[in-house]
């Protein structure tokens, strides 16, 4: 029984606020009646900026980030398949670009739904808005399409809820062949100071450092802290744990990541030399940012012709 004396909101859906979402030539924005907004550019289907309705931005993008088409936006969200890192050598993925081409293809946009959490409970109707992005073999370049000639269609979702941001993919398998693909959402998270940040829940967990040699480690402390150049791919994670980015002053959350099908979990910071050497990456920039990034790429995922397989992560800001 509802003991408090507001009116009963049962009937009122036309009457509330709904959220907003403008289509622009090049990106979508999106925001909630509370204030919360998203951005994703329809190159690459990136997320360039989800903020809070206090107004504070919780991805990073660097300022000399380019965001005209002509290369990877280097921030937000960026989506990497279907290879993760440099292609190998004899793969169906070798003449491919490092990271794939999703990330570096103009995608359409397949228009708003409301959330499947809100099943039929229209009263929360401006809870949350998502958005679909769609790119398919059709619309691949000539280049991209050469060199991995499988019919395919990807749906990414990208879902603005009140503290959270979800982003999902759907690979949808359209040939009559199998294909293996690799999947990560190369997040960049703002943050004030990666001196004051620790990543949780990975302890004991086993890595591959790509900054020795691709060297297979496991580290017994109980967080992460970046204090040099980091490029570790964790394996095999339980889905069920999420990754938590604390402050090392109080261990309060500052972000927690929900993974859904995928195990992997790569952690990046390019710290001060790699910082200098990258053109679209400002020298001090790699203080505002970590990136957590949550895949399916220690090897290769098989679909099978009209086969089709999903994943996704939440990233919720604060506790
Ligand atoms: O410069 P890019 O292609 O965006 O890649 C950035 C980084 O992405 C990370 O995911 C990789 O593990 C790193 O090895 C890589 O350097």
């Amino acid at each position: 029984m509802d003991r408090s004396n507001k009116p009963a909101s049962i009937g009122v859906a036309a009457s509330l606020p709904q959220p907003t979402v403008t289509v622009h030539e090049n990106r979508i924005d999106a925001s909630l009646p509370t204030g919360e907004s998203v951005t994703v550019y329809l190159y690459g289907a990136t997320v360039t900026s989800w903020k809070l309705a206090t107004g504070e931005e919780q991805l990073f993008v660097s300022e000399k980030a380019h965001l005209d088409g002509s290369k990877p936006i280097r921030g937000g969200i960026p989506v990497v398949f279907p290879v993760f890192g440099p292609p190998p050598k004899n793969h169906a993925t070798s003449s491919l670009p490092q990271h794939g081409f999703a990330r570096n293809s103009y995608w359409e946009f397949l228009g708003k739904s409301s959330s499947e959490s809100l099943g039929n409970d229209t009263r929360k109707g401006d809870d949350s808005v998502v958005l679909d992005f769609g790119l398919s073999s059709a619309m691949l370049s000539e280049q991209f399409r050469k060199a991995w000639s499988y019919d395919f269609g990807l749906v990414y979702s990208v879902t603005l809820f009140k503290d959270s941001l979800r982003t999902s993919l759907r690979v949808q398998n359209q040939g009559n062949q199998p294909f293996e693909f690799q999947f990560l959402m190369h997040t960049y998270l703002r943050i004030k100071d990666i001196l004051s940040i620790r990543i949780k829940n990975l302890q004991s967990k086993t890595y591959v450092d790509k900054t020795e040699s691709y060297a297979v480690k496991t580290d017994s402390s109980p967080a992460v802290v970046i204090m040099r150049e980091t490029d570790s791919v964790y394996q095999s994670l339980d889905p069920n744990v999420p990754i938590i980015v604390a402050s090392s002053e109080d261990d309060n959350p500052i972000f927690s990541i929900f993974r859904e099908g995928l195990d992997d979990l790569t952690i990046w910071n390019p710290w001060v030399e790699k910082a200098k050497g990258m053109s679209d990456f400002g020298d001090d920039e790699y203080r505002q940012m970590v990136c957590v990034e949550p895949g399916s790429v220690s090897c290769w995922q098989t679909l099978d012709a009209e086969d089709a397989w999903e994943s996704g992560q939440t990233i919720r800001s604060g506790h």
